[in-house]
């Protein structure tokens, strides 16, 4: 293994595993830090953690063990992925995550870049846009675990760490790997890069490839897998049929509006925060619903940031997000036990339910989904695929996309 990759929620780590697959490495996403050796024909190895809304302890324990068990793969290079919004609370994890796996690995600088330009995400003078608004404006500021109300990223993190934090503007960027490589080499802590085009990315990815420690949005991943010889590539699929069905926890712009284009092509079943606390409805009995419809039925709960804020103010954050998670997790863990093959999900934290409750230790990648999402395929006998699909990714047609792309082999 090169490049060892710690990704602070699952479907950061498919995106991330997505870039560094179609730039040649022979990629493995694992679900939390695997109790015995990967491959050792494998170029990168992408650990998924569910740390990015976890008590600040608990995510620099286990980012720690990824990446302890990452270089005892042999990964050259370690890359902690973080969201490309930057998703994190003024405790962290971001912050404390960077300090201690800095610590780790013996650097005193690391450079941080959560750009990725194909999603919108470009980072400017410092600061956050995603597309043409800048990151408080973006719909981030209502996300219900991180709200992100500050788009200056030298002021988010510096609220999360005693760290130098630096800073190397788009103008040293522009010029090039060697002025990346000097401006970084001035500096000490934690450095936000700049970076506004897939150019940049690549620049910076040129210029980190004697550093043990990056952090980045998948982008970072851009540039790095031909510092190790590697080249551009499609990964193979060979197509999974069967019965599919799509869940969504994400109450995110993008995720609203695919699940309101797809509402109008499947069946779909709204879950409220309220009738699962008080056990209105349960996992086995929207499984009994769904397989009992044609075509792909979409189970979601997707809500508009006052109904989300509601159910928080009634039952407390963490208790509602706990509660529809379990569901999920629940459900897709039923919903594999009756044959269920296709199933896309939308929303990290969901996404991580998911993957838990099917119990899933290690997805094979395959081809691209949609810009940050590939399809993966669950390691294991029985054939099961998914799309993990990151809250603002993907189109509004995504989910009936997703479904048919799974079906077809490259
Ligand atoms: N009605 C609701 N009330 C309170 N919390 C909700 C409600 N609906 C969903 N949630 C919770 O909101 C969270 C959404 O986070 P999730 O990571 O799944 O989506 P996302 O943030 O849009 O995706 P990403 O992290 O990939 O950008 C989940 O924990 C989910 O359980
Ligand atoms: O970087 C992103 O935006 C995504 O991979 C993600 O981490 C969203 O949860």
């Amino acid at each position: 293994m090169k490049i060892g990759v710690i990704a602070d929620d699952f479907t950061g780590a498919s995106d991330i595993a997505l870039t560094l697959a179609e730039a040649g490495m022979r990629v493995a996403q694992f679900i939390g830090v695997p109790e015995t050796d990967a491959d050792p024909d494998l170029g990168a190895g992408v650990v998924a953690l569910k740390s990015r809304t976890e008590p600040v302890a608990d995510a620099v324990k286990a980012s720690r063990a990824a990446g302890k068990w990452l270089r005892a793969q042999g990964a050259e290079q370690i890359i902690f992925k973080v969201c490309s919004t930057f998703d994190s609370t003024d405790q962290g994890n971001i912050g404390p995550v960077l300090d201690a796996l800095a610590d780790d690995l013996g650097v005193d600088r690391t450079l941080v870049c959560p750009a990725f330009p194909e999603n919108g995400r470009s980072v400017y003078q410092g600061h956050l846009f995603v597309f043409d608004r800048l990151l408080n404006e973006s719909g981030m500021q209502d996300h219900p675990l991180t709200p992100m109300t500050d788009p200056d990223l030298r002021r988010v993190l510096a609220a999360q760490t005693a760290r130098e934090i630096g800073h190397i503007p788009a103008m040293t960027v522009a010029a090039g790997a060697t002025a990346i490589r000097d401006a970084l080499s001035r500096t000490k802590g934690h450095v936000i890069v700049d970076a506004i085009h897939n150019a940049d990315l690549m620049a910076i990815g040129t210029a980190s490839k004697d550093l043990p420690f990056i952090c980045g949005g998948s982008g970072i991943a851009l540039g790095l897998p031909a510092n190790f010889g590697a080249t551009p590539a499609t990964p193979d699929w060979a197509g999974i049929c069967g019965p599919a069905v799509v869940i969504s926890g994400s109450c995110s712009r993008a995720t609203r509006a695919q699940v309101a284009t797809y509402k109008s092509l499947a069946a779909s079943f709204e879950i409220a925060a309220a009738d699962v606390i008080d056990g209105k409805v349960t996992a086995a009995s929207i499984a009994d619903w769904a397989m009992a419809q044609t075509g792909a039925p979409l189970v979601y709960s997707s809500a508009d940031p006052d109904v989300v804020r509601a159910a928080q103010a009634q039952f407390g954050t963490t208790r509602a997000a706990h509660a529809i998670e379990t569901l999920f997790a629940d459900l897709a863990a039923i919903l594999a036990q009756r044959g269920v093959t296709r199933i896309v999900v939308a929303g990290g934290e969901t996404s991580g339910a998911v993957v838990s409750g099917l119990g899933a230790h290690t997805l094979e990648i395959g081809p691209r989904l949609a810009a940050g999402v590939p399809v993966v395929r669950v390691a294991g006998a029985a054939p099961l695929c998914l799309a993990l699909k990151s809250g603002n990714f993907g189109g509004p047609d995504f989910f009936a996309e997703a479904l048919t792309r799974m079906e077809t082999p490259t």
